[in-house]
């Protein structure tokens, strides 16, 4: 279809409420309307609409029109197979007469949400095995336990399902049975080891994601492909995340690390057999010297690390990094299966490398505390003091961001969300009068409806990140494959601050482009 003949937007709206029974609703229409200007300018928006604004729908339309692919990421996964099972279905029925195409759509979620077949094949390691209370489940004939027959209902399950997507089994499997046929990206061989590489779940929800127009995943996901360094989603120039207030959360978690003695312990136990006396000793003293420690934590903020925390820690760092190149060095055929045990030892150890070096290195933008629980004891936990400086970087600098969540505003306004995001808000919302011809699925000029808001919806202004915030503020970066070596760095966004691009016309108040972007064109309304 050609950008002349596109359909106005609030005509696929219209068609796209007709197919859900409903009508117009004015916040979701002004709601649609801003998402598809906020697309057009490659500018971000902060959408605050109320329940019963019907947001998915005032976001899908536009996404759906906007022809190129678009990620969707939302905090909970009842949103996204709403997305997915009933309204991206119902919307793109409803609009492919419209559009004369018919957009594909797809659900990506982190690796562990779907069943390994080299897990549940070849068995989980004996390490967890032993820890798990396992004794070969699967060989039992009839098993009495609940385990064994989530387990043996979960091999059966294999055979039928064509996603392996835990949350398409029902009823549910407990986590303990889940974690038995799951990896975590970590442990996973790749695909290009793996005997069950050409046939593994997780991979084929890669590839559907690559070949669809919007990809819907979650806050978590997003969260490790913006900051981790390993992409997982494929590349996309808009994203749209809803229930955006649960955002910040989210990323803080997966900045986070975490040790605790059970953890160190396992990844002694996993290391052990598979390395030099010698590397094994080291971890294994370090890690009892450090089991000592927790054992007297109190939990609270360490406002700075103390002598003994910070000896242990070093020397759990110098054992893993040297257990680690053993790992790398040394191969044992005689070990079962033995590429999937090292990748499991190698990335729990690693993960305790990283932790322990992130938090003796004490960033100041880190905050370090003890935290102790009834069940699982003690732990000493990390995590960014704000995110605002990742996102900034990772998540505003490529793409236009639509964020949108019945509670955004705080104190009346968008600030302090906009701030916590690491986007400055700009002091007024840009509003032409005389636009070009809107592009595939805009609304057209004269039939714009009226963008007054209506009860529970509010649009921030479109908001662009701060050139001087980000030339004063310095950022955490994260190094791959994780925050291994937190680095403080003053970064400026812009080489150039950001300049006027034309005069504005008439009612236009300024468009203004962003030399720090990778699009050359990038224009910030302001
Ligand atoms: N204009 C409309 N008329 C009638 N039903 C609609 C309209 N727009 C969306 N819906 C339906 O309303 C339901 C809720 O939509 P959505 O989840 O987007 O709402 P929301 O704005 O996020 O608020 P809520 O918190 O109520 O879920 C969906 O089933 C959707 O298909």
């Amino acid at each position: 279809m050609t950008e002349s003949s596109s359909p106005p937007l609030e005509d696929l709206l219209h068609a796209a409420v007709t197919a859900v029974g409903g009508t117009e609703r004015p916040g979701q229409t002004a709601m649609a309307q801003a998402v598809a200007e906020a697309i057009d300018d490659s500018s971000h928006l902060l959408v605050q609409a109320g329940t019963g604004t019907g947001k998915s729908l005032g976001y899908l339309v536009p996404a759906l029109a906007h022809g190129e692919r678009v990620v969707v990421a939302t905090a909970t996964l009842a949103l996204q197979r709403q997305l997915v099972e009933r309204d991206l279905p119902r919307t793109v029925e409803a609009l492919h007469p419209l559009l004369r195409r018919r957009p594909e759509f797809a659900m990506l979620k982190g690796r562990s949400n779907y069943l390994c077949l080299h897990r549940l094949h070849e068995g989980v390691p004996q390490e967890d095995a032993d820890e798990a209370g396992l004794f070969d489940p699967f060989e039992a004939a009839a098993p009495t336990s609940k385990l064994g027959k989530d387990l043996l209902r979960l091999r059966d399950w294999s055979d039928e399902t064509e996603t392996g997507d835990r949350d398409d089994l029902t009823p549910g499997v407990s986590d303990r049975a889940w974690s038995q046929v799951s990896v975590t990206s970590r442990e996973c061989l790749g695909a290009s080891k793996c005997a069950y590489g050409a046939e593994c779940f997780a991979e084929a929800a890669r590839e559907r994601a690559k070949l669809a127009d919007v990809v819907v995943t979650n806050h978590a996901l997003l969260a490790i492909d913006a900051i981790e360094g390993a992409p997982v989603l494929p590349s996309h120039e808009v994203l749209i995340v809803d229930e955006a207030h649960e955002l910040v959360s989210r990323v803080t978690g997966v900045a986070s690390g975490e040790l605790t003695p059970g953890q160190v312990n396992r990844a002694v136990r996993r290391a052990a057999k598979l390395v030099n006396e010698q590397a094994a000793d080291a971890l294994q003293t370090a890690s009892e010297g450090f089991e000592r420690l927790m054992e007297l934590a109190l939990p609270g903020r360490l406002e700075k690390i103390p002598e003994d925390l910070g000896y242990v820690l070093m020397a759990l760092r110098d054992a893993a990094r040297t257990v680690i190149s053993a790992l790398g060095a040394t191969r044992d055929a005689s070990v079962k299966d033995e590429d999937a045990v090292r990748k499991q030892a190698l990335g729990a150890v690693e993960n305790i490398h990283q932790v322990a070096e992130r938090i003796v290195e004490a960033s100041e933008y880190d905050v370090v505390w003890y935290e102790r629980h009834d069940r699982f004891g003690a732990s000493l936990r990390v995590a960014p003091l704000s995110v605002s400086g990742l996102l900034r970087e990772k998540l505003f600098e490529d793409r236009s961001v639509v964020l949108t969540s019945a509670t955004l505003k705080l104190g009346g306004d968008f600030n302090g969300v906009a701030a916590s995001l690491g986007l400055a808000p700009r002091a007024r919302r840009i509003r032409r009068a005389a636009r070009r011809p809107r592009r595939a699925g805009r609304a057209s000029t004269s039939a714009r409806p009226s963008t007054t808001p209506s009860r529970g919806f509010s649009m921030s202004p479109s908001i662009s990140p701060s050139p001087a915030a980000r030339a004063a503020a310095p950022i955490c970066s994260m190094s791959s494959p994780s925050w291994s070596r937190p680095r403080v760095v003053a970064r400026s966004g812009c080489s150039r601050p950001c300049a006027p691009l034309r005069r504005p016309r008439r009612s236009c108040v300024g468009v203004w482009t962003c030399p720090s972007s990778s699009r050359a064109r990038r224009r910030w309304a302001s």
